[in-house]
């Protein structure tokens, strides 16, 4: 079960998601509580492993300023929420970096169908913390694809359960009060997200 926590802020979170075993980190850089520049970001990678996926989160931002954005971060992906047009996931490729897209149910749920790497499929308010009918996706999407929106540890197992995903990404559900991300909440995210997984 591939694993991503979103919204990291502070290195000593930073140095939790990865001690947890996270395979992906993201740093949020769109308007959202959990907002930090691309310097921030870049400051904060620089302490993650390879072999953990840096990601770099937008929602409805053009492609040139992903790009200036993103390449000033120094992440490894790009995540892009919204309504975007298969052209701007082309118009990112040449960077070299894993494209993700993130929707809602509603969207086309085929991994690839926009040119990009990765699938995650949100709640309708991406950062919101607010669960939904997880159920409605399973058999659904194709590929690669995340479940997340209002994700917790109490709750990862039965969201697995329910919408078979390839992997989950959470934020709220591991935060201590809006923004403010718990360390133990995301050691027990972690742990629960792979314990459900392996059966
Ligand atoms: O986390 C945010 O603030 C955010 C803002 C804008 C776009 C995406 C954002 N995060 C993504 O939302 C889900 C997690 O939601 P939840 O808080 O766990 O319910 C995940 O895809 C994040 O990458």
């Amino acid at each position: 079960m591939y694993v991503k926590i979103c919204g990291l802020r502070e290195p000593e979170h930073v140095a939790a998601a990865v001690e947890a075993g996270a395979d992906a980190i993201g740093f949020v850089l769109t308007r959202s509580s959990r907002r930090v520049t691309p310097e921030r970001a870049r400051e904060l990678a620089a302490q993650v492993p390879e072999h953990v996926l840096t990601v770099a989160v937008f929602a409805g931002e053009g492609p040139e300023q992903v790009r200036a954005a993103t390449l000033a971060s120094g992440v490894r992906a790009v995540q892009l929420h919204g309504d975007h047009p298969h052209g701007d996931f082309t118009a990112l490729r040449d960077l070299g970096l894993t494209l993700v897209r993130a929707g809602a149910a509603g969207v086309d749920l085929r991994c690839g169908a926009f040119d990009e790497d990765l699938l995650i499929v949100d709640a309708p308010r991406p950062g919101s913390g607010e669960p939904w009918d997880w159920a409605a996706v399973r058999g659904r999407p194709s590929g690669r694809w995340m479940l997340a929106g209002g994700l917790d540890a109490s709750n990862v197992a039965a969201a697995i359960d329910a919408a078979r995903p390839w992997g989950v990404d959470v934020s709220s559900g591991v935060e201590s009060a809006p923004g403010v991300k718990d360390t133990g909440r995301i050691r027990d995210f972690v742990t629960a997200a792979r314990e459900a997984a392996a059966g």
